[in-house]
């Protein structure tokens, strides 16, 4: 399986944001993508996600081309916003996620009790503090098998331990096989991974 970025371009309103953008990720490999406000990290995820167009090259997944015959069909994407309904239940929203994205190794109870919501998802979403919301956003990966996660700023408003934890799920994920591409400016405790520094000129 590799995840494969060649000479991509991203735009934001007509805009130039990056260009030369190239990377390989194979199994079990992670990229860190760094780089000043503004410098199109997400504007990378939304890109390979298939959420926004590029303008130029080319994003591809190799691998189980049944099952994930796209990129975006292999991919998670968890964005800045939690993707969640306030008034829907956390067991709710997760059921919906996982009707949407296909089944996983976890169930809806199983993945909260992984991201210490264990018994919370009789709440309605909104009910949830801010850390709360982003770990039942994080349960989202779980439910549904996807072999690529594109995380933007991931942790963010999480607790020390929460952080822990969310970095022994990304290892895992890798271990397991899986690709990660994170944007962030928090150190994710993640070993051995390779980064791009966006704000520069790639070629
Ligand atoms: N819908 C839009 N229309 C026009 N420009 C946009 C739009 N969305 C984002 N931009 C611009 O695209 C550029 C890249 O934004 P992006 O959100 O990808 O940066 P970022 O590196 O993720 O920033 P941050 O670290 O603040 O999250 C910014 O200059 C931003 O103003």
């Amino acid at each position: 399986m590799r995840l494969i970025a060649e000479n991509l371009s991203g735009e934001r309103g007509g805009e130039a944001v990056f260009d030369g953008i190239g990377f390989v990720l194979a199994d079990g490999e992670a990229l860190v993508v760094t780089g000043p406000n503004g410098s199109g990290k997400s504007t990378l995820l939304r890109v390979i996600a298939g959420l926004l167009p590029h303008s130029h090259g080319r994003i591809a997944f190799e691998g189980d081309s049944e099952a994930f015959p796209t990129v975006a069909s292999a991919c998670h994407y968890l964005g800045h916003l939690n993707a969640m309904k306030s008034a829907l239940t956390v067991q709710e929203n997760l059921e919906f996620w996982r009707d949407f994205a296909g089944d996983g190794q976890l169930g809806v109870s199983d993945a909260l009790e992984e991201v210490g919501l264990g018994g919370l998802g009789h709440l309605p979403f909104g009910y949830l503090s801010t850390g709360q919301k982003r770990r039942a956003a994080i349960a989202k990966l779980l439910i549904s098998h996807r072999p690529v996660w594109l995380l933007d700023e991931p942790t963010s408003g999480l607790d020390k331990a929460s952080d822990a934890r969310f970095a022994a799920l990304m290892q895992d994920h890798c271990a397991a096989g899986g690709i990660v591409v994170a944007a962030t400016h928090l150190p994710l405790g993640l070993q051995g991974v390779k980064t791009l520094e966006m704000g520069r000129v790639y070629v």
